[in-house]
């Protein structure tokens, strides 16, 4: 099972979860709408931090993405939007990165879909649907995951909170496509800025 922990920007909160916790990836919004949106500015504080950073983007341009690659070293590019198959492999011929593409979930889902994506894109990332696109803290419906039909591997995501992690462990177990999960707005103390013993005591749980 892997970690990512979602929205951070803060400096110290991100040295203070590389030190802890030790995610398998932090990911970094660039997506101004967000209350986690990442300024250019907290560029070089965050750039040298030793750990794997996804720069997350709702249908943001191919310059806008290649920029923000350079700038933050980004390794891998989330494409949070509607991005569509011709742009994710585009993007990957160009910046060469690892590039995710999500999914929000509604009552059911069309895996029909992801078909267009599934020989360009690393991984998938499903996401409970709303308006803001993601960091809504709510759940979608698991058992949907039980029909995923293809190799790909995929992360979990939308609402994920230390009361989950039985079920988690549970769905891990049934599902070997899922390679991780997403953590986010339920392991904050204000957007954009994570309780790191809370995450510790999470992942100390379900790593095991
Ligand atoms: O978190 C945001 O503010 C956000 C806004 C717009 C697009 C994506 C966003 N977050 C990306 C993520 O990968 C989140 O971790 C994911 O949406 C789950 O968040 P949460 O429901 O708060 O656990």
């Amino acid at each position: 099972m892997r970690l990512k922990v979602c929205g951070m920007r803060d400096p110290d909160n991100i040295r203070d979860l590389v030190e802890v916790v030790q995610p398998d990836w932090m990911g970094l919004i660039f997506y101004p709408p967000s209350p986690r949106f990442v300024e250019n500015a907290l560029a070089e504080s965050i750039r040298n931090f030793r750990v794997n950073k996804v720069g997350v983007f709702v249908n943001a341009s191919m310059e806008e993405i290649s920029e923000k690659v350079g700038l933050f070293g980004l390794d891998a590019i989330q494409l949070h939007g509607d991005e569509s198959p011709e742009f994710a492999n585009m993007l990957k011929e160009k910046t060469g990165k690892s590039v995710w593409k999500v999914f929000l979930v509604g009552e059911e889902m069309d895996w029909e879909k992801l078909l267009p994506y599934q020989n360009i894109v690393d991984c998938f990332l499903f996401d409970t649907f709303s308006k803001s696109h993601g960091g809504s803290g709510k759940t979608f419906n698991w058992e949907l995951l039980l029909d995923y039909p293809l190799p790909t591997p995929f992360m979990l995501s939308g609402g994920l909170a230390i009361e989950h992690a039985d079920a988690i462990k549970d769905l891990q177990a049934k599902i070997p496509q899922m390679q991780g999960i997403d953590i986010n707005s339920k392991f904050e103390t204000k957007p954009g800025v994570k309780d790191i013993s809370l995450v510790r005591k999470f992942w100390d749980y379900l790593k095991t």
